[in-house]
């Protein structure tokens, strides 16, 4: 490789982590000062040691940046959980269960994903609006609901104390959900002006408006991330482009001094052809000496050109090859650094952060390759779908932390009661699923016995009172041609039939 074709890789590799550190910009002021220093020691072409010094000041601020991240969605999830607890409490009216549900179950499967967000708001403005837009009685039905009047910018008409209430609570709580967001801070004055307006906010009918502005501001966030990632992708195409480059670069040396050397045996060869024509025609040893003289000094210096071009040559060789060595190497190393990094990030995915189980999207993945596996090896395997009874009570009793804590007890008492090889998986809410490979029917059902004994002999601290906590459990066994779906679907049932023939209970269907 030659040495411009080198200068211009580090010049790409520079631009290219300079670049890559505008990812983390924007988050933390104390992080955007390192930032900064990196990309100035890029810039004025720092040496190895000082860019390894600013980016060894940047990493644990990456990291507090990545868990600040991880910390947010979190209290999206919360914020999104107490809007709806919010609406169930306070309003007289019946939230309408399983829209409830469909949305609890859309919160726990995307809450993660920043993406999501809006929609989740929107979700839960529809249920709001569904809640609070039933009619109580006939000549409540002759009047517009609330929602509709504000909707429909209804001046005349009168609202209800009640009504009024749960909205300055969701005002409220939106408001706190501002403080979470992570957001250039060119939009600090909007987001203080968004805040003031929620919690000064009298006039309900501006509240569908300043939903929408939320949501403006949410997309906003999410959208900084996305361009973030694609500038990166850019970046690291670029880097792989220019190693490309620089093999090529190297390949056309290693040409060029190959055919030198082929120049030189020629040229050689006919300088000893011309001398062995030139002795013929000569008689007398004076002159036979001054020829093979002179020729020999002629062959002589094109021995020496010869010699420098080769070490100037191989010096370049050399040269380019450690430099795609040094190349090589450093992106196997960065390649590592990013395998580990996914892997970390695939697990997390697929991991539920509550109780550390593997979540629904890991139960998702699993299950149709360990029950094709079975099929096919013609060994049994069930399924057990596993549902905390009267949940709701233990969170309107107790609170949401109570409620917390029971979901992570639990599962280590089913796991009491479960083989090695058993897989469970938090499957959303207080709903674990468990495989049970190579169990007959019969044993599966000994099994979940065994589980809901366990719970139900466990008794719950709460604030210093034992309380009783039992599940009911639904079994099925794969059938020969089953698909999954179904297998879930017919434990699942029997979850049901567990529950109305009174909870605490194990029901089965082979
Ligand atoms: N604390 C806490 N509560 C959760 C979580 N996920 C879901 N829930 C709550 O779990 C409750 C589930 O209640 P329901 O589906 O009505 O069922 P249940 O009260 O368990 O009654 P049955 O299943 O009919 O015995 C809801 O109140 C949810 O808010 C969570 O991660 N933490």
């Amino acid at each position: 490789m030659t040495e411009s074709s080198s200068d211009k890789l580090i010049e790409v590799l520079r631009k290219a982590v300079s670049r890559t550190s505008m990812l983390a910009e924007g988050n933390d002021p104390e992080l955007d000062s390192v930032v900064r220093q990196i990309r100035q020691a890029m810039t004025k072409g720092a040496n190895a040691q000082e860019i390894q010094d600013v980016l060894n000041n940047a990493e644990p601020l990456l990291i507090k940046s990545d868990e600040a991240q991880t910390n947010r969605a979190k209290q999206v999830r919360s914020t999104l959980q107490e809007l709806i607890d919010l609406l169930e409490r306070q309003t007289s009216k019946r939230v309408p269960q399983s829209e409830k549900k469909q949305l609890e179950a859309q919160i726990r499967s995307n809450w993660q994903i920043s993406s999501q967000w809006p929609h989740l708001l929107k979700g839960f403005l529809t249920l709001a609006e569904n809640t609070l837009n039933q009619s109580e009685g006939e000549a409540e039905q002759a009047k517009s609901s609330f929602f509709k009047r504000i909707f429909n910018r209804n001046r005349d008409a009168e609202l209800k104390t009640n009504d009024q209430e749960i909205m300055i609570q969701i005002s409220h709580t939106l408001a706190g959900l501002m403080n979470n967001l992570s957001l250039p801070s060119l939009y600090d004055e909007d987001i203080v002006d968004l805040k003031r307006a929620l919690l000064g906010n009298n006039n309900l009918q501006q509240l569908p408006g300043l939903l929408d502005e939320v949501i403006n501001l949410i997309m906003i966030a999410i959208g900084k991330t996305q361009e973030s990632l694609t500038n990166y992708l850019t970046q690291l195409n670029k880097q792989l482009a220019s190693i490309n480059e620089s093999i090529t670069t190297s390949y056309h040396s290693q040409k060029s001094l190959s055919e030198s050397r082929e120049g030189f045996n020629t040229k050689l060869q006919m300088q000893v052809e011309d001398t062995t024509q030139a002795i013929n025609g000569i008689n007398d040893l004076d002159s036979l000496k001054t020829l093979i003289n002179d020729r020999l000094s002629t062959i002589s210096s094109t021995m020496t050109e010869y010699k420098t071009q080769m070490q100037e040559q191989e010096k370049h060789s050399t040269q380019s090859i450690t430099s795609l060595k040094n190349k090589v190497t450093r992106m196997e190393k960065d390649s590592v650094s990013l395998r580990s990094m996914l892997k970390e990030r695939l697990a997390q995915a697929m991991t539920d952060s509550l109780t550390d189980l593997p979540n629904r999207t890991a139960y998702q993945d699993t299950i149709l390759p360990l029950c094709k596996i079975m099929q096919k090896t013609k060994k049994p395997i069930c399924l057990a779908v596993c549902d905390i009874d009267f949940f709701k009570k233990v969170n309107d009793t107790w609170g949401h932390l109570a409620g917390d804590k029971v979901l992570r007890l639990v599962p280590k008492q089913i796991r009491s009661a479960l083989l090695k090889e058993d897989l469970m998986f938090r499957y959303g809410g207080e709903e674990f699923v468990i495989a049970f490979p190579n169990t007959t029917f019969a044993q599966a059902i000994e099994r979940a016995e065994a589980i809901r004994l366990a719970v139900a002999k466990t008794p719950f601290n709460m604030q210093g009172e034992p309380v009783s906590i039992s599940v009911s459990i639904g079994i099925a066994e794969l059938k020969p041609q089953e698909d999954p779906e179904s297998l879930f679907s017919r434990a699942d049932k029997q979850l049901y039939l567990a529950k109305e023939g009174g909870r605490n209970k194990v029901m089965g269907d082979k």
